[in-house]
């Protein structure tokens, strides 16, 4: 392989630009309908070349990223099929609803190239290029959604070029299993995040201690509710089987928990919130989980320049080694956390010590 295409260079499209660009020999085109995005993405080399013509940022791409809002993929899949492709592209998405697309490209019958579509399970409520980190997809799951018909072979080339490019967890499921799935970790919680904090804005309009007492609860659960409005309109759209049934059974649980409170039922109430801690607690979390170890923690840094490099340097000093270092894009209001990856668990405990004995604040999953 030698030429990788992305079309769309925003949060995620930028984020695989980088991601391909440091880890693996693909020259990396993008095309992007914002001449300003394709400004800033080469400018800060997260692509080797910019194209306003989608003709010439796909021309002999051995593979072909979409990585554009939902609603707006079909049609690009649609141009693509008018385009005297590569022989043997390979043609892959990351959008976050996969059955819509998935069948959308299977009925094209003029698309030459395979099509497998993908969703990383990785982002942030920011957007734009500006938002894209080469780190961002380490240690997620990625799933692909091969169809049966689909050459074998093609899902492994793919898998491995996004293992290396990535570092994420390549997983394979059916299209409409992961909407269904995605919907329930991922579309209804945005639904009600947003849903929360407009029901708080409309109280905030007459009295604005409602925002001013927002504390971390709040803020906790409701960081997903800034994200990028046009994505999200698609999503639900796309996804509209799943989001209805979902929205159903929200309904009947809140109905549940509004009866108890209603009733005084204060059993039903404990039970509510006894069986929410357990499975939030039983999620599987960085190394404790499903995920492989990784030997993570994050600390709090003021947000002034040099304090990365002190961090690294502090460590080196004492001989501890850093996998990886990187500013973390989804905690609002903490533009200054800093996550640390090392090799080894006592490489771990090692700067967790050091770096708190220096009076840094550090979460270290495993202890905190
Ligand atoms: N944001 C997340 O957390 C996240 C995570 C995983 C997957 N996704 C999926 O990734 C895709 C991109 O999301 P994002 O967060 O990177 O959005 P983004 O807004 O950051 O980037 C989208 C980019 O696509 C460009 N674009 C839009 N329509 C276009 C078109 N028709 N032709 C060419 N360029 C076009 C925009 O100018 C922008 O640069 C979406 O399908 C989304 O569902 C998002
Ligand atoms: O971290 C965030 O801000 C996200 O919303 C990321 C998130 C999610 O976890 O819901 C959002 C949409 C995607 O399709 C995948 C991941």
């Amino acid at each position: 392989m030698k030429k990788a295409a992305v079309l769309g260079i925003g949060l995620i499209g930028g984020s695989l630009a980088l991601c391909l660009k440091e880890r693996t020999r693909l020259e990396v085109h993008g095309f992007d309908a914002s001449k300003e995005s394709l400004t800033l993405a080469k400018a800060a080399g997260v692509i080797h070349e910019g194209h306003m013509r989608l003709e010439s940022a796909v021309e002999d791409a051995d593979v072909i990223f979409l990585a554009v809002p939902v609603g707006s993929t079909p049609r690009l899949l649609n141009r693509l099929a008018t385009l005297p492709l590569k022989r043997g592209c390979i043609i892959t998405d990351v959008g976050s609803t996969k059955g819509e697309i998935v069948r959308y490209a299977e009925g094209l019958d003029n698309l030459r190239g395979i099509f497998i579509g993908g969703h990383p399970m990785a982002g942030s409520h920011r957007s734009g290029v500006q938002a894209a980190q080469s780190l961002l997809f380490e240690n997620a799951y990625y799933v692909l959604t091969p169809l049966p018909e689909t050459p074998l072979p093609e899902v492994q080339r793919l898998s491995r070029l996004l293992e290396r490019a990535t570092r994420a967890r390549l997983v394979i499921m059916n299209p409409e299993h992961h909407d269904r799935v995605v919907g329930a970790i991922s579309h209804l919680p945005h639904i009600v995040a947003a849903s929360l904090v407009n029901q708080v804005a409309d109280y905030n309009a007459s009295n604005e201690w409602f925002h001013r007492l927002a504390a971390g609860g709040f803020r906790d659960l409701t960081r997903v509710a800034a994200s990028h409005p046009v994505m999200w309109r698609d999503i639900l759209l796309s996804n509209r089987e799943s989001v209805l049934a979902l929205l159903e059974d929200w309904t009947r649980e809140m109905e549940g928990i509004r009866r108890a409170v209603k009733d005084g039922d204060a059993q039903a109430i404990e039970a509510f919130f006894h069986k929410a801690k357990e499975s939030r607690e039983a999620l599987p979390e960085g190394r404790k989980g499903v995920l492989p170890p990784v030997y993570e923690c994050t600390v709090d840094v003021p947000d002034t320049p040099g304090e990365i490099a002190r961090v690294a340097h502090l460590l080196g000093e004492k001989g501890i080694n850093l996998r990886n270092i990187g500013v973390m894009e989804n905690r609002e209001d903490r533009a200054g956390v800093l996550r640390l990856v090392f090799d080894k668990e006592e490489e771990l405990k090692k700067a967790v010590f050091c770096l708190k004995e220096t009076g840094y604040r550090v979460f270290d999953p495993d202890v905190d």
